[in-house]
């Protein structure tokens, strides 16, 4: 059992971490490690792994003991998402909502969720319960920065970590925001360059996201 405020306070450390979050889409089991150990090498040690392929959860599985990561599972949507998650290892959740079923299912197996919300009724729900840390999903596509910084004006109580639609162009528009510290997204891992193998490419998208700031 976890509370709303202590998993608050876990995603909190994680938006600390590093400036990006990578929003990982893994088909391969065999490229888990290396892509994972690209990553953490170029300075992005938080790691989303989305539940939408398959492997997902065995990916989760192989990335849980790379020393140095923190590797969380994303689109967990149901309780058995969360139970599966928690099961292969994962130290996180991430949402791109929320529902009264995923909150409880969530803190009855200790896991740590960052809930997505991207209006201000969602986040002050969210609010209500305790979570104080939340993603604004779909972040671009909700009005971008400054839909973001207009929500926080209100309720800057909550950590945002936006995600959807962002990338190295726009990443800074978010970072600089009182109410933001790190953002999501999945370009710093493309699929092409996950399927050529492409570790030190990876790695250096890693690297230049990581001085983001
Ligand atoms: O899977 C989830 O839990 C989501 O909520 C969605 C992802 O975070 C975004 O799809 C990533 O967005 P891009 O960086 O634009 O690719």
């Amino acid at each position: 059992m976890i509370t709303p405020k202590e998993a608050s306070d876990f995603t909190r450390s994680l938006c600390l971490r590093a400036p990006v979050v990578p929003v990982l889409v893994v088909h391969d089991i065999a490229t888990a490690r290396p892509l994972a150990t690209a990553l953490i090498a170029g300075g992005l040690p938080v790691l989303e792994v989305t539940l939408r392929t398959p492997a997902a959860l065995s990916v989760i599985r192989e990335m849980a003991d790379i020393p140095g990561g923190i590797v969380g599972a994303g689109t967990v949507l149901s309780a058995e998402d969360a139970k599966q998650a928690r099961a292969a290892g994962a130290q996180f959740a991430v949402s791109p909502g929320a529902t009264d079923r995923l909150l409880e299912a969530c803190e009855a197996a200790d896991l740590p969720l960052m809930p997505g919300a991207a209006t201000a009724s969602e986040a002050m729900a969210l609010l209500e319960r305790g979570y104080t840390v939340q993603k604004f999903f779909p972040a671009e596509a909700s009005g971008g920065a400054a839909a973001l910084k207009a929500i926080g004006a209100p309720l800057p109580q909550i950590l945002f970590n936006p995600t959807g639609g962002i990338g190295p162009n726009n990443a800074l528009d978010y970072l600089r925001l009182s109410n933001v510290r790190s953002v999501g997204g999945s370009w710093v891992a493309p699929a092409d360059l996950i399927e050529k193998g492409d570790w030190d490419g990876i790695r250096a998208l890693a690297a230049e996201a990581a001085v983001l700031h």
